[in-house]
């Protein structure tokens, strides 16, 4: 991020309590404008998440002509532009903090016949790419990235894509997006398989366009040259958010919190499983579908937390969840353990290093692993932590803070702004005691 100055300070204080509403779903909001701009018709989004990194994609399809309304608050028209209605951008495209849309959008503009550039902030220069541009260049896209494998990435337009089957070597939803975009414009099918599961927002949502996604388990498939037929989409509120207020709730006594219409999806909602094996009191209220993906009312307690041993299998999908659950390790009884994790260490920081140098310097015991990290339950005191350039990490902290009898100071967190802009006013209306400065 560029503006390193602002910190938060949270001092423990009385329990959390109250409802809040949790702003929209990352992951969908970013698809909503990306399949939005390519589909024929209006396409209305409620529930839009205004944070910097889906405001960077709509920055970004506002630059290849794509006319996007502010309805409400939240509310987006996106007049899309058809399949093959996108316009080549001035300038090159500056994402600035978000994989997502760097990788998506490396699958959707090898399809296109113009070229473009991809650029993104410090963070995301230093992110891998080759995930999405080795197997796109076997669909006969063309990319070029730094040395490194690395943005800026200059994607060379005019190719004739051909469909492949693709067996993925990690789960990632990014990559199974960014090739099945780019198959929208190939011939023949594209077929995606994974290790694992990953989250499926693509698929539900390419659905919800009229396009004939097949999914058999962890495989899914498509057909190039389907058009997308405009649609209304409700974004739920965003369970990687909704898990800050849901950690902080589980660790301070007293606590009595209710997060409304959050997406619980099961391809995403790991958390929930892994808070619940550590004891935590959760409750899902009126499970409903809000379009193409399942939503509830979390209602959380506080409870005596325990550690566990994280099965691997909950890993792809609570991928975004660890920060906060390691906070959650911090305030149980006993050690929790989480391996096959090491994605953790390519995402906006090197996650397990960041966790694990924050939770030492607030007087944590910690093990760093290659692929995960052991932490020692039951002795927080407080103390200065870095967010080292992510977001998660410094909400993570703040969450934390709501039990550090010292107090917890979190450095460089204008990145909050990212995924969840509201989050000091949010957190200190359910009672935490936080506060930012510029
Ligand atoms: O597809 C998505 O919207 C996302 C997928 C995940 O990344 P990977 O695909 O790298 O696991 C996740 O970490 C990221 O925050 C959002
Ligand atoms: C990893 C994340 O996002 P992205 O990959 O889109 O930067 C995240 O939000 O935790």
């Amino acid at each position: 991020m560029t503006e390193p100055s602002s910190v938060i300070r949270v001092k423990a204080g009385g329990p959390l309590r109250g409802i809040a509403q949790v702003p929209g779903d990352k992951s969908i909001s970013h698809r909503a404008v990306m399949l939005g701009a390519l589909a024929d018709g209006v396409t209305s989004v409620e529930g839009f998440l205004q944070g910097e990194d889906c405001l960077a994609t709509r920055r970004a399809f506002e630059a290849m002509g794509v006319l996007c309304e502010d309805s409400s608050a939240t509310g987006m028209r996106i007049h899309g532009v058809g399949l093959h209605g996108l316009s080549a951008p001035a300038q090159a495209l500056d994402l600035g903090n978000s994989g997502t849309s760097m990788r998506l959008m490396s699958g959707l503009l090898s399809g296109q016949a113009f070229s473009s550039t991809l650029t993104g902030d410090a963070s995301l220069s230093r992110r891998p790419m080759r995930r999405v541009s080795e197997p796109l260049a076997r669909m006969g896209a063309y990319i070029e990235a730094s040395d490194a494998g690395t943005a800026p990435l200059r994607i060379h337009g005019g190719q004739a894509l051909k469909g492949q089957p693709f067996e993925l070597a990690v789960a990632s939803a990014q990559v199974k997006s960014a090739l099945l975009l780019a198959g929208l414009y190939a011939d023949g099918v594209t077929c995606v398989t994974e290790p694992g599961i990953s989250r499926d927002h693509t698929e539900r949502m390419l659905a919800s366009f009229g396009v004939d996604v097949r999914v058999q388990g962890r495989r899914c498939e498509l057909r190039g040259g389907q058009r997308l037929a405009a649609t209304t989409i409700d974004v739920p509120a965003d369970l990687s958010s909704a898990t800050f207020p849901l950690v902080a709730a589980a660790i301070t006594s007293g606590s009595d919190v209710k997060l409304p219409n959050v997406g619980v999806n099961p391809s995403r909602a790991g958390v929930l499983k892994i808070l619940e094996m550590m004891g935590a009191q959760i409750e899902l209220q009126n499970v409903r579908a809000a379009g193409a993906e399942p939503v509830a009312d979390l209602r959380i307690l506080a409870s005596t937390l325990h550690g566990v041993e994280v099965p691997a299998a909950l890993v792809p999908l609570a991928i975004d969840e660890f920060p906060a659950l390691l906070v959650a390790a911090a305030c149980a009884q006993g050690e929790t353990r989480i391996s096959g994790a090491e994605e953790l260490r390519v995402k906006e920081s090197d996650r397990i290093a960041a966790m694990a140098a924050g939770l030492k310097a607030v007087g944590v015991q910690v093990e760093e692993r290659p692929d995960g990290i052991i932490v020692q339950g039951g002795a927080v005191s407080g103390g200065v932590v870095e967010s080292f350039d992510d977001h998660r990490i410094a909400m993570a902290f703040a969450a934390l803070g709501a039990v550090a009898p010292d107090g917890i100071e979190i450095r460089d967190v204008a990145n909050v702004r990212t995924s969840f802009p509201n989050f000091v006013p949010l957190m200190a209306q359910l009672g935490l005691q936080i506060e930012e400065w510029a």
